[in-house]
């Protein structure tokens, strides 16, 4: 299997292509194309890069080769990593809407060269932001069951994190899936949290305990509370122990927004995620992740099929997204799914640049 990543001298790019590598994902007889840009410093550091992961892995890397141009991406799984992305430093503004302004040509060049030059099966991973745009992009190039936003499946892992740590156990020990938009509108699904060897009463007691008498109602107001208190603060240690003491769900959005602000980004954790979906892919079996994925009319939310780009559940093959896997959800879940779908699809509308 050969598996391409756009972007890849970026902070996200290389740490994907180690983990792919270290991880064993690609044997010997795998390809890894990396994709820089033509001229510039990216495109020059892209074959530096090569070099440096043969002489790191050359007892079991995979073949190596270098891209810098959309019409020679060829893989079966292309990872797009490529686009600038939000700003680092406490108090900075995130501005999704200048990002998809910046970003929405790079979506578009290699969603066209793809269309027009690829196998016609490969599988696209997004990782770039605002994953809802990039998704809707390639979606309407390639057909969107090839297409599938890693956004949700990352924010899927750290709210599992979040739970297992306030818990005092390991992150494979909690299942349970965050639907919606990427970052601060994500919708954490509690009625879909698992805790390996607990039966439902035990599981519900727990849950409980652990979200109190909270429903998604106050989620916004309580993730932009948590913001405000921890942007004040001049020592980044005493914020991250501002953080601790918030709920899971909480801290889910605000722990990897203070990591971004720090200035360390949060380049490992988004390659983990990346290389789980690659993992899911390669295996040639359906397993349910959670994924950005351009849907129409596969669930119904406020009473009507809904289409458009939302986080859900799926179930995911080689063949891409096949199966929607949304069973009963709580009202404030249904609710705030339905809410951020409609601000999902206005904020596609702007950043179409107005057009249907
Ligand atoms: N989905 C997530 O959870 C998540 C998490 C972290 C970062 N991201 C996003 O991933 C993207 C990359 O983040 P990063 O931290 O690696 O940024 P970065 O600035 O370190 O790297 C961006 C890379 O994209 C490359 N690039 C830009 N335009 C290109 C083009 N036209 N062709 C080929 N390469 C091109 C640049 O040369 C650079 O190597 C951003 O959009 C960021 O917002 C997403």
């Amino acid at each position: 299997m050969d598996v391409s990543i756009v972007g890849a001298t970026g902070d996200v790019g290389r740490a994907i292509c180690g983990q792919l590598i270290e991880r064993g994902e690609l044997g010997p007889t795998s390809r890894l194309q990396l994709v820089g840009r033509p001229g510039g410093a990216s495109g020059q550091a892209v074959h530096g890069l090569r070099v440096d992961l043969i002489d790191a892995h050359d007892e079991h890397a995979p073949h190596i080769d270098v891209a810098d141009r959309p019409e020679d991406v060829v893989a079966d799984v292309v990872v797009m990593a490529a686009g600038r992305t939000l700003p680092t430093g406490t108090g900075v503004t995130i501005d999704r809407d200048a990002l998809a302004r910046d970003n929405r040509r790079t979506f578009e060049e290699y969603a066209d060269a793809l269309a027009e030059h690829g196998s016609g099966h490969e599988i696209v991973i997004v990782v770039a932001n605002p994953v809802e745009l990039a998704v809707e992009v390639f979606s309407h190039a390639l057909g969107r069951h090839r297409v599938i936003g890693m956004g949700a499946w990352l924010d899927t892992l750290r709210f599992r994190r979040e739970i297992a740590a306030t818990l005092g156990i390991r992150r494979h020990r909690v299942g349970g899936f965050v639907a919606g938009q990427h970052g601060d509108r994500m919708v954490p699904l509690w009625s879909t949290v698992r805790l390996r060897g607990l039966d439902a009463d035990e599981r519900a007691e727990i849950v409980t305990r652990l979200r109190g008498d909270r429903t998604l109602t106050s989620f916004a107001s309580e993730i932009a509370a948590a913001k405000q208190r921890i942007t004040g603060m001049a020592d980044i240690a005493e914020a991250f122990a501002a953080v601790d003491t918030l709920p899971p769900d909480v801290q889910a959005v605000v722990r990897p927004y203070l990591t971004h602000q720090s200035g360390a980004k949060t380049a490992h954790g988004t390659a983990n995620a990346t290389v789980d979906l690659i993992r899911t892919i390669l295996d040639g079996r359906d397993i349910v992740v959670a994924g950005q994925v351009l849907l129409d009319g596969e669930i119904e939310l406020g009473g009507m099929p809904w289409r458009g780009v939302l986080g859900v559940p799926v179930a995911v093959g080689p063949d891409g997204w096949t199966r929607v896997m949304l069973d009963d959800l709580a009202a404030d879940e249904r609710r705030m799914l339905w809410e951020v779908g409609q601000a999902i699809n206005e904020s596609l509308v702007a950043w179409r640049g107005g057009a249907p």
